[in-house]
């Protein structure tokens, strides 16, 4: 069953720096301001609990994961707030132990609003850019997830969850089967942000015929790097219904469950599938 009113969802736009409990606070703010606008789906984006001095720091606050009772303060903080404003909060990221001791996985936990855990996705695709001065390899530190799609039910309909460099392999979302709202936690670079964000995210909403929220990391950070941010909704015809381009903030709008339906009835493209 799922309800056909219109809802809100909000994408929530951090600047997270080097200290966790820091950045725990501002997460808090910003979900309390999305909640109180009436958001009842608020997702965080990547790294939003550290961005680390070094890639190594991520490491030292991984926590162990316990879907039963939060296993440290990252995951305490996820169910708290969910329970504390009665929403679905996407948690995006949490650094969780992996068997190597020496990296983690870099997981999105989903809360619903009773605080228990809803869903687990660990990012299966793991950036590697260099340019010039810049350059990233998330393989040193983190551990990819099995290759498998990972949805949940909310009561507004069935949500498929990914991570940052996640937009670039298509295929992923087809695996997710007919969602209705792809969620996804991001910190984008400036550089690549610039060029292919707003793209790819606007090709993965068409292509699937769903909304997509996209929250980012958006600015220049503590540690020097600088992300892109542009935290968005996307409509299921490619339509920008909100965005937050710089700084933190949120970026709020309406999920319309008939504007779905009508989307894959008039330009049936999903049913047309031959593959
Ligand atoms: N953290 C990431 O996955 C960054 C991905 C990114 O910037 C890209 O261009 O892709």
């Amino acid at each position: 069953m799922t309800d056909s009113a219109p809802f809100l969802v909000a994408a929530c736009q951090t600047v997270s720096g080097t200290h966790v409990e820091a950045n725990l606070a501002a997460a808090g703010r910003l979900v309390a301001e999305a909640a109180a606008q009436g958001a009842k789906l608020v997702a965080l984006p990547e790294y939003f609990c550290l961005m680390g001095a070094s890639d190594d720091d991520k490491v030292r606050v991984r926590e162990p994961f316990d879907a039963a009772a939060p296993a440290g303060p990252i995951q305490r903080f996820l169910s708290e707030t969910a329970a504390k404003h009665g929403i679905w909060l996407v948690g995006g990221t949490v650094p969780l132990a992996a068997d190597d001791p020496a990296k983690v996985l870099n997981t999105t936990l989903v809360y619903g609003p009773d605080g228990a855990v809803a869903a687990r996705y660990d990012k299966i695709h793991l950036f590697g850019f260099r340019k010039g001065e810049e350059s990233y390899d998330e393989s040193r530190t983190i551990v990819a997830g099995e290759p498998q799609p990972a949805v949940f039910d909310a009561p507004f309909g069935r949500v498929g969850l990914s991570i940052c460099y996640d937009l670039r392999f298509p295929e992923l979302f087809r695996a997710m089967g007919d969602v209705g709202l792809i969620v996804l936690p991001a910190a984008f670079t400036h550089t690549t942000g610039s060029a292919h964000w707003e793209v790819l995210l606007r090709a993965r909403a068409v292509e699937n015929q769903c909304y997509v929220l996209a929250s980012a990391q958006g600015g220049k950070h503590e540690n020097g790097r600088r992300t892109w941010g542009h935290s968005m909704l996307i409509d299921p015809w490619g339509n920008i219904v909100s965005v937050k381009p710089e700084g933190e903030g949120i970026a709020i709008g309406a999920i319309d469950l008939k504007l779905i339906e009508a989307t894959r009835g008039n330009l049936p493209a999903l049913r047309h599938r031959r593959m």
